[in-house]
């Protein structure tokens, strides 16, 4: 066994040869994701299987004469995919931690190489610990929900949960966190199940990572775990701006393995510069994109809530919407446009979840960015989900961390038609003022855009503008995205009355003089 990263260890057991790419890492903070989400080893492999599944298709396609060792016979689909009726690939739920393991399920290593979101991961066996520590203030999740929801993050890590257990404590143990029953006891299982990762469900000190790592009977190597964090985000940022930016941003134009590559070479105190430019110059796009003075709302919520679900239902976008945590790794934004004729942009951002740390505030802060320049925040709620309440408190939470508590705010609960009594949690939606929808089948989206829309009233700004007739395009865009009250036409130009986005009242600051100075 060797490697920890976050609080996660990585015993080996007999591995690939691809698996030697693994690199151990240890935890700045109470992480979730980064401890497994962004495992460098597992994203290793799956840049390294990607190549060769890259290779295969040429192959395929005639690019290359030459076989992928051992892909001969299998070509392009030379690993096992799991596949759903529709055809799509439906990764296995592992929320129930009993899992059983099938009797036909191998673990040969091909048969644990599995295809998710178009990548090829190598799927490690994970065993999940639990920890409470008597005392300790602020968490409204109960250990076993924390659980359950580690287990589906494990599982949208590519990882195959195969037990758990957890410990509630007075204090932790300095050595090893845990006590040394519960030591022993996972050991056990450790050995039993052939586990490759154990994951914990709080934060261990260097320390206790290196003698769990012994008790476990491995050797440890602790280092990176901001680096895996950063790894994927920065990969599918520079994949984001190209798309968006077209090609400014240094790296841009480079194929997503050729950054890859560039990556794996790259030391992490670059790879802090090279996020920090990233931030840049999304920051430059966004200033871009102010300039059009259309009134930007953000989606913000608890992850899994259904808000690229309803920015795809909204936009017609086609933005990754799974029920999995963390679908969502870098904003989008579209434009929605309502019947009235009236428009604004519609972000979408990466979704909270309970204990979100500072630190991970800190090192989402590229993408949560978006959101304090927002007009007005959607908090979506999945409304079916039995801690909806829980998952508000904790969405606030960050809100309030991130000082966008000042943003004017729409809460709308989600999936509706997931509830076991629809009516009963529309009349009580009702009664709170808050808006219900389904985004999956549009109920209530009409109503949903209405009050967007007198929400976004309240931020307008009113002015009084003398627009001449060759800024035609101007009265257009007020028209678009303000309220116009009046417009009277003069013999230049039109005077207009309305209410706008403050962009908007900004860009019309010379034309409101010429009012003042003489119309
Ligand atoms: N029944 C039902 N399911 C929904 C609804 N909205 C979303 N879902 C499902 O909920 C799951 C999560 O939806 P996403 O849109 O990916 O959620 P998200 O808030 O973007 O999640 P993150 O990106 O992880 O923060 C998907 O399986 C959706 O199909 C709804 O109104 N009703
Ligand atoms: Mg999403």
């Amino acid at each position: 066994m060797r490697a920890c990263f976050g609080s996660v260890l990585h015993p080996t057991t007999a591995s690939p040869p691809l698996r030697s790419l693994h690199h151990p890492a240890r935890p700045l903070s109470r992480l979730y994701v980064p401890r497994i989400k962004i495992s460098l080893a597992t994203w290793t492999n799956q840049i390294q299987r990607n190549r060769v599944l890259k290779e295969a298709v040429e192959v395929e396609t005639g690019a290359l004469e030459e076989v992928p060792e051992g892909g001969s016979e299998i070509g392009v689909n030379r690993f096992p995919l799991e596949t759903k009726e529709d055809g799509l690939y439906s990764p296995p739920k592992v929320s129930n931690r009993k899992k059983k393991k099938r009797p036909e399920e191998s673990d040969s290593e091909y048969d644990r190489y599995k295809l998710r979101n178009g990548k090829e991961v190598f799927e490690e066996k994970a065993y999940l610990v639990g920890v409470e520590c008597k005392g300790s203030t602020g968490d409204t999740f109960g250990i076993e929900e924390s659980l359950e929801e580690l287990a589906q993050l494990a599982d949208t890590a590519g990882l195959r949960v195969v037990g758990s257990t957890y410990q509630k404590l007075a204090s932790p143990n300095p050595r090893t966190y845990i006590g040394s029953g519960k030591v022993a006891e996972i050991k056990s299982a450790v050995h039993a199940l052939d586990v490759e990762t154990v994951i914990f469900d709080d934060e261990l000190s260097a320390g206790q990572l290196r003698n769990l790592e012994k008790a476990f009977g491995g050797d440890v190597r602790v280092s990176l775990a901001q680096m895996e964090y950063q790894l994927p985000r920065l990969t599918k940022m520079w994949a984001h701006l190209e798309r968006q930016a077209g090609g400014k941003v240094k790296g841009m134009g480079e194929k997503q393995i050729e950054v890859d590559k560039r990556i794996l070479r790259t030391q992490i105190g670059e790879l802090r510069k090279e996020l920090e430019s990233v931030r840049k110059h999304r920051k430059q796009y966004r200033n871009r994109r102010l300039s059009v003075p259309v009134p930007v709302v953000s989606l913000v919520g608890y992850t899994n809530a259904g808000k690229s679900t309803l920015l795809n239902r909204l936009t017609g976008a086609e933005v990754l919407a799974e029920d999995q945590l963390f679908a969502t790794l870098d904003p989008t934004t579209r434009r929605v446009q309502m019947k009235n004729g009236n428009e604004f942009l519609l972000t979408d951002t990466v979704g909270f979840i309970q204990k979100l740390p500072t630190m991970l505030v800190a090192a989402f802060r590229a993408t949560l960015e978006e959101i304090s320049e927002s007009s007005l925040l959607v908090h979506v709620v999945d409304i079916s989900h039995p801690l909806a309440q829980q998952q508000m408190d904790a969405v606030d939470k960050v809100l309030q961390e991130l000082d966008v508590a000042s943003i004017p705010k729409l809460v709308v609960w989600n999936k509706v038609d997931k509830t076991d009594d629809p009516q009963r949690v529309k009349s009580q939606a009702e009664k709170q003022g808050v808006i219900c929808i389904s985004a999956i089948n549009g109920d209530g989206l009409e109503q949903f855009c209405n009050a967007i829309q007198t929400k976004l009233k309240d931020s307008l700004v009113p002015v009084e503008a003398f627009v001449p007739y060759d800024k035609g395009m101007l009265l257009n865009t007020i028209h678009q995205v303000g309220m116009v009250e009046e417009t009277e036409y003069m013999e230049n130009g039109t005077v207009v009355r309305a209410h706008v986005p403050l962009p908007l009242a900004r860009l019309l600051t010379p034309m409101r003089q010429h009012v003042a100075s003489g119309c």
